[in-house]
């Protein structure tokens, strides 16, 4: 469903993220984690087309980002970790130029459907300057979902939201993920990782250093086994690894 092969993003002389490669299937939750500045973001806006890849090719559903961008991206989500919102349109009115946008055909019964799962109904016509910063990200997530994308890339989902509307949020994730989207999150929070994701890439200055479910990632790295996730996150991301090769630590690579 999302095929990455060999992507390579340049800021001038920096390397942001290098010769990254992954394939994330229907149903799939990848988590995308790694220290601040390891490529996180620059892959994730790569991804929703809205970086060039320096290098490397990106698929979303069998369509390729570059030669076929706005296919491709009529296919994605991309949540990013600050809503973007129209100060001028009000809650219903961002989903029906949503709907608009991307051909909804069914979107008078979706949106009241979608504001309840969102707990935003009560909100419907209120603008964005009267809405919380949970909400704020409550409505950028209902937009993403309105076309139903066969691809969701969720930055930092969870900033700014109460604990009711966490457990709603991990609900929304997970019910999108047993429909066959394809997931990726990144976050800093490990427990939204471990409990959401069926599988990890971490990253660490822009190179992979692990890729495959915990227990594959375990297996390529037996002195991991019984640890924490945070202890697996320190030991694979640390400047102190003990088997020296990023590469030695991959498992499972698509
Ligand atoms: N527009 C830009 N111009 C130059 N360098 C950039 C730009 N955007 C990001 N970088 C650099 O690319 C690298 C990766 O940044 P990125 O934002 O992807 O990291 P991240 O993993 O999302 O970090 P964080 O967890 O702090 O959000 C960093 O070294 C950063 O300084």
């Amino acid at each position: 469903m999302i095929d990455v092969s060999g992507y390579t993003k340049l800021y001038g002389d920096t390397v942001a993220v290098q010769s990254l490669s992954f394939h994330v299937a229907p149903g799939d939750v990848l988590g995308l984690v790694g220290p601040n500045g390891a490529g996180k973001t620059t892959t994730l806006r790569a991804l929703a087309g809205i970086l060039q890849p320096t290098s490397g090719s990106i698929a979303v559903a069998g369509i390729d980002l570059q030669s076929q961008p706005v296919a491709a991206k009529a296919r994605l989500a991309f949540i990013p970790d600050e809503p973007q919102l129209f100060d001028y349109l009000t809650v219903t009115e961002h989903l029906q130029f949503v709907a608009r946008l991307y051909g909804v055909t069914d979107a008078a019964p979706r949106i009241p459907e979608l504001l309840e799962e969102l707990e935003l109904t009560a909100k419907k016509d209120a603008l964005p300057p009267e809405l919380s910063r949970g909400m704020k990200q409550k409505l950028a997530i209902a937009c993403g979902l309105l076309h139903r994308p066969a691809a969701l890339l969720l930055d930092e989902p969870l900033t700014g939201l109460d604990p009711v509307g966490i457990r709603r949020m991990k609900e929304t994730i997970a019910a999108r993920a047993r429909e066959g989207t394809a997931v990726i999150l990144s976050s800093h929070l490990l427990h939204l990782v471990e409990e959401l994701c069926t599988r990890l890439l971490v990253i660490r200055r822009g190179q992979m250093v692990a890729l495959g479910t915990i227990e594959e990632i375990v297996s390529a790295r037996p002195d991991l086994a019984g640890r924490t996730l945070e202890e697996m996150f320190i030991a694979l991301t640390g400047d102190g690894t003990s088997n020296g090769s990023p590469n030695g630590l991959i498992s499972g690579a698509a």
